[in-house]
Formats: structure tokens, C-alpha cells, sequence
């Protein structure tokens, strides 16, 4: 039995399967919470460009299609993950050669004196040659209040090598989504060689913990029942505190709340201590958090008041 699909046809599912794209897609799904707009705009993505290696290899065309992306969101909403699984789909599907991602921001492209910037930018573009060049807040490069900023030289270069090295290098400028916004208004060059457009939501409380348990699972780490009360209050609070920074804030107190519990089980065990308590983060461990400053939000005055609510209890 022959499994080659008739001449003149291709077999998309069969190309799907093989270039790896489908388990790409699992993982992402599986590794990232919520986040559905934006895995259902990379599942398209990778659709759009199976079907365009189909066209190829039909001789429909030969042109290599505009790969050039704005992710806009918040901090820490995934872009940068995102990214990464992007530049491993294009590798895959034989986009750019080596799929690696080379993240910057303006001061990594811009010198601070005459001449340092053509240099700079070239060396960087250099590096991401193959991959994907991530630019991180990438409206800083425009600085509107000075002309003679040397940000513009950087553009330029950006400009040229976005059009001419497009089968060979992919570009994704991140931010906010208004700042960007204003940044394309003034540079129309960038919005005119950018064809994807990706929307990163802020996390819901609800995604936020299952991103808290996620991660700690992944780092063989548990919350104790207590604790994941905790958690989920420090989630409420930190959401509207200044500077917050969606999962990148979840995984800073996980990280914090790591290091209490090694100082706790260092200077507090009596004894000897076994795997359960080396790997559950306790209440008291995120409980002391300069988030909680003035209490931890439990009683009257607040409207959730657990179950776990009277072990927190000073
Ligand atoms: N949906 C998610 N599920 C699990 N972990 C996530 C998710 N989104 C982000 N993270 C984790 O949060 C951290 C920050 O994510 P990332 O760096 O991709 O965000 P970002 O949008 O690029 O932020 P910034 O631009 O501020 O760096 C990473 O450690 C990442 O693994």
C-alpha cells in the first residue's frame, strides 16, 4: 500500500503530523493557563503557514509571506513565552533556520553617542539572523520630543532589514497596547510590514492561581490547604497594587514565598524533616508578605472569609 498522497495533491493533516506543529500546540496548551485568544491565534498561524508550504510546493507561489508580529499586553501576560513558541513553530515549519529568540530592548539597539547606534543595532540583528528578534517595548525607539534622537537610526536599519531579510529573520515587537498603538500612528513603516496582530488579555484572579499552582507543581512544590487561601487573597490584593505584573508577579511570590519556608524549616524544625514538609509552602510562608501589610484581609471587613480563615487569624 502506497501512503503518498496523488500527484497535484498534498496531505495537510499528514504534513501537520509530521512537521511536529500538533505536539507543539499540545504543549502550549498544557504549559500555558487561559491565554485562549492568543492559542487560538497561533493555532491560525501555524494553519496559514502549513497551507502556504502547501501553495509552495504546488508552485501556487513563491513568495514568502509577511511573518512580522505585534504582541501587545500587559507585563507578564506571556509574550515573551509565547514568543519563544513562536520562533520554535516557525523553525518547524521551515520559516527561519535555527528558531532561537534573541530579546532586546531600546538599549541594547541604541548607542548614547554619534555612531554607536548603526553598530549596535547591526550586531543584534546579526545574532537573531535565523530567528526571531523580540523587542521588547519597542516604541521606545521613537522618541517623539527629539528629532535628532538616535532611536531613528535604529529604526531605519529595523526597517530595511524587516523587508529585505523577511525569509530569514522574523520580528516581534512587544508593549502596551496603546503606547504601540501610538508608535505605529507615527511610524507607518512598522505597521505596514507587520501582518500579525496579537492581543494578550490580562490573567483573572481564577487563571492567576492555577498559574501559582502550576508553576510550584512544575518546581515540585505544593501550597498546603491554608496556603492556597493565602494565595488566592495575595492574588486580589497584588492585582491592584502599582506594578503589577500579571504571572510575572505570581511567580516573585512564589519565589519569596520559597525562600520563607526554607528559612522556616531551617530555624523552626526540631528535628528531622520529611519530603511533604520540604515541598508544601505553608500559609505563613506567603502570610508574610508586604503585601498583606495591615492584615491579611480576613474578617469582617472582608467578604470571603475561608474556611481556613481562623488559622490565619492573629
Ligand atoms: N499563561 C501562563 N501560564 C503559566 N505561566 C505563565 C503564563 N503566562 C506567563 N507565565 C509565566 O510568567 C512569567 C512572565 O511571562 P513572560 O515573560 O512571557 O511575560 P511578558 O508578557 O513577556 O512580560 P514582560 O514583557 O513584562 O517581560 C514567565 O515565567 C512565564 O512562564
Amino acid at each position: 500500500m502506497n501512503d503518498a498522497p496523488p500527484a497535484g495533491t498534498i496531505d495537510l493533516r499528514a504534513e501537520y503530523e509530521r512537521s511536529g506543529i500538533r505536539e507543539m500546540l499540545d504543549e502550549l496548551d498544557r504549559e500555558l493557563v487561559g491565554l485562549v485568544p492568543v492559542k487560538r491565534r497561533v493555532r491560525e498561524t501555524a494553519a496559514l503557514l502549513l497551507v502556504d508550504r502547501a501553495r509552495h510546493a504546488l508552485g501556487l507561489v513563491n513568495e514568502t509571506p509577511t511573518l512580522h508580529m505585534s504582541f501587545t499586553g500587559n507585563p507578564g501576560t506571556g509574550k515573551t513565552t509565547v514568543a519563544r513558541k513562536m520562533a520554535g513553530l516557525l523553525h518547524r515549519l521551515g520559516y527561519v533556520r535555527k528558531g532561537h529568540l534573541v530579546s532586546v530592548t531600546r538599549d541594547d539597539l541604541v548607542g548614547q553617542y554619534i555612531g554607536h547606534t548603526a553598530p549596535r543595532t547591526k550586531e543584534v540583528l546579526k545574532r537573531a539572523m535565523g530567528g526571531v528578534l523580540f523587542i521588547d517595548e519597542a516604541y521606545y525607539l521613537h522618541r517623539p520630543d527629539n528629532e535628532r534622537d538616535y532611536g531613528q537610526e535604529a529604526i531605519e536599519i529595523l526597517l530595511q532589514v524587516m523587508e529585505n531579510n523577511r525569509d530569514d529573520l522574523v520580528v516581534i515587537l512587544a508593549g502596551y497596547a496603546d503606547r504601540m498603538e501610538r508608535f505605529f500612528q507615527s511610524n507607518p513603516g512598522f505597521r505596514s510590514r507587520i501582518a500579525h496582530h496579537i492581543a494578550f488579555p490580562d490573567y483573572t484572579e481564577e487563571e492567576l492561581n492555577r498559574i501559582a499552582v502550576l508553576a510550584l507543581q512544575k518546581l515540585g512544590y505544593r501550597l498546603s490547604p491554608a496556603a492556597e487561601d493565602v494565595m488566592e487573597r495575595y492574588i486580589a490584593l497584588r492585582r491592584n497594587q502599582p506594578h503589577f505584573a500579571n504571572a510575572r508577579s505570581v511567580r516573585n511570590a512564589l519565589d519569596r514565598a520559597r525562600l520563607r519556608q526554607a528559612d522556616r524549616l531551617f530555624t523552626r524544625s526540631a528535628g528531622p524533616v520529611n519530603a511533604a514538609a520540604l515541598s508544601t509552602i505553608e500559609a505563613e510562608d506567603l502570610a508574610a508578605s508586604r503585601v498583606f501589610e495591615g492584615g491579611l484581609g480576613i474578617g469582617p471587613a472582608s467578604p470571603a472569609v475561608s474556611r481556613h480563615s481562623e488559622e490565619l487569624s492573629p
